[in-house]
């Protein structure tokens, strides 16, 4: 007899409204090339390995991304988020921890549904990293523009070749993250991502390589470039 495979978790952070971007309804719901970011998120992520989906979203969205979460490939689950990403990421968090149907988890990845476009690549370099010992995983790119410090009493030149842009999804150790979510709110500590979070408990993060399609879409110029690539299939 086969054993059963363990779930991989993609929590896909979708609660954000997409004040930069503009525009009636939540960023996640805006299409690319005729398909929603979140779904778009959640495909990449299951072609790259993912086996369940925690999306989780503003109140009273709720039916709005269940409609487009229709055709998704991997069971989805929708969970209602917080005022703040690293809120939303904690309250997905108790979810999956929470799910029956995700009993065996160790490996969860959490994504921007804002990078809808990640190659599925990445994903599989992610979850390989973790699955093979890691327990914060993210997908860095190099910085191609020269780029500078600015302070009060002027700028300087920051040496970009130490630099790398991170992206999502970044992949954890399901117990580890859970705990390093436990001890920032513990300490107040704000962070942007979640490697941060983990980095804050004592872990220590692999690096990875990304890609720039995972650009997040942030602003209107984002959304022309995201819909170009899309129908360019690059
Ligand atoms: N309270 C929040 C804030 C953000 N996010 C999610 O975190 C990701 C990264 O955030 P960003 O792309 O900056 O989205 P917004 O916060 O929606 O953007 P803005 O600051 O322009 O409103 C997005 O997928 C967003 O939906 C979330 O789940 N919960
Ligand atoms: C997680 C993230 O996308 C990594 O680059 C980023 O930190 C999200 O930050 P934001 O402030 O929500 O844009």
């Amino acid at each position: 007899m086969t054993e059963p495979t363990e779930p991989v978790v993609a929590l896909v952070v979708a609660a954000g409204s997409g004040v930069r971007l503009g525009g009636e309804v939540p960023k996640a719901l805006r299409e690319i090339a005729g398909r929603p970011l979140v779904l778009r998120s959640v495909e990449q992520l299951a072609g790259g390995g993912c086996t369940h989906a925690v999306v989780v979203v503003a109140a009273g969205t709720e039916d709005a991304f269940a409609a487009a979460l229709a055709s998704a490939p991997v069971p989805v689950r929708l969970v209602r988020g917080g005022a703040e990403r690293q809120d939303s990421v904690r309250l997905g968090l108790d979810a999956v921890a929470a799910d029956p149907s995700l009993a065996g988890c160790r490996v969860v990845l959490v994504h921007d549904a804002a990078r809808a476009l990640v190659p599925a690549a990445v994903v599989a370099r992610v979850i390989a990293a973790v699955q093979g010992g890691a327990p914060a995983v993210i997908p860095v790119t190099t910085v191609i523009d020269s780029v500078r410090q600015v302070l009060p009493g002027g700028s300087s030149v920051v040496d970009r070749a130490t630099l790398r842009a991170v992206q999502t999804p970044q992949g954890f150790d399901l117990a580890t993250l859970r705990a390093a979510h436990e001890l920032i709110a513990r300490d107040g500590v704000a962070v942007t991502d979640d490697a941060a979070a983990c980095e804050h408990a004592g872990h220590s993060v692999v690096l990875v390589e990304g890609a720039r399609e995972a650009m997040k879409i942030t602003e209107p110029l984002d959304l022309v470039l995201a819909e170009a690539i899309a129908r360019a299939d690059v």
